[in-house]
């Protein structure tokens, strides 16, 4: 990264002026913090709106976007720079492949954080799902369960969930405000469940919700800002959150050899292979071992021998 020469992020000129103050005020809040690098790493599960979220975030088209499987290889890391202060945004590739958690796609991400952050830190991890889904289900949680398992429980310290399709009516006549809330709360129960967060950790563990909405369709208020449905323009929104999060007090995720090399996905019960070995020892093959034995001592001994 040292060598690299980061662009200027000059696209943050492609929002309307008042997304612009509101932006640059949340980077000199970040810089009066003494934070002048923000490494924020997008994952999720595939077609979510991840590369799109990105796209919206840095105001430019740095990333393909597609509506079918993304041939572009990921992850990805795009860089910019501003008023001395430096963005990193990481897009992965979507986690589940075949109705089953891609493992490989996580071990893809760590080495690529390996090459490119090595010694630096995870500040933000944006967990990223659809609003406009009606259930969790099992494979929800195993996605989350396969990111702790990788990346540390940590995490979710550092993490927040991006709703995208946020501009949508809902059904069976529930109000916005109570779908959101409804399918906020479930896919948070579900993060917890899989992150094995307790009852008594869930204050330590405050995972803020966001509001995306990538179509270009987006409704938008008096200042050409993209607003959600409560009216709320939602780039600001989201950066503000994402604010909140790097400076909500926690360490970042450090970049290290451990990390890099840690347990991961596809390791998984491979530490109970020398219990299992022993357990097979003591109670199947020493058994086994011990009723030969008594069955040859009990057997009545032929005339010849
Ligand atoms: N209406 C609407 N469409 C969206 C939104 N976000 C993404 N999309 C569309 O959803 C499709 C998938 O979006 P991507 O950004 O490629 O999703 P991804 O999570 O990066 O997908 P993978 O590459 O499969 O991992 C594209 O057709 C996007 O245009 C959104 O907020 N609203």
């Amino acid at each position: 990264m040292a060598a690299q020469l980061i662009k200027e992020w000059s696209a943050i000129h492609q929002f309307p002026a008042a997304t612009q103050e509101k932006l640059v005020n949340l980077l000199a809040k970040l810089k009066n913090q003494n934070v002048d690098t923000l490494t924020i790493l997008v994952m999720g599960k595939g077609g979510v709106g991840k590369s799109s979220t990105v796209n919206s975030i840095i105001g430019e088209r740095v990333v393909t976007v597609s509506a079918f499987q993304s041939e572009t290889p990921r992850p990805v890391m795009v860089s910019r720079s501003r008023l001395g202060f430096t963005l990193n945004i990481i897009d992965t590739p979507g986690l589940i492949e075949g109705g089953y958690v891609n493992d490989q796609a996580l071990d893809t991400i760590k080495s690529f954080l390996g090459r490119f952050l090595m010694t630096k830190t995870i500040d933000v991890l944006l967990y990223v799902d659809r609003l406009d889904a009606y259930r969790v289900d099992n494979l929800d949680k195993q996605v989350v369960k396969a990111i702790t398992e990788s990346f540390g429980k940590e995490i979710w310290h550092k993490a927040m969930v991006v709703l995208t399709h946020a501009q949508l009516s809902p059904p069976d006549a529930l109000s916005y405000e109570e779908f959101f809330s409804k399918r906020s709360e479930s896919l948070l129960k579900c993060v917890r469940q899989g992150a094995r967060i307790s009852k008594k950790e869930v204050q330590n563990f405050a995972i803020p919700v966001a509001l995306v909405e990538n179509s270009g369709r987006c409704n938008k208020n008096e200042h050409d800002e993209k607003v959600l449905p409560s009216g709320i323009p939602w780039i600001p929104n989201l950066v503000h959150t994402i604010t909140d999060v790097a400076l909500n007090g926690k360490g970042g995720i450090l970049v290290d050899q451990k990390l890099i090399e840690g347990p991961n996905a596809n390791d998984r019960g491979k530490l109970f292979i020398p219990l299992i070995l022993a357990f097979q020892y003591f109670f199947v093959i020493k058994p086994i071992q011990k009723l030969i034995k008594n069955d040859i001592a009990g057997e009545p001994k032929a005339s010849w021998a």
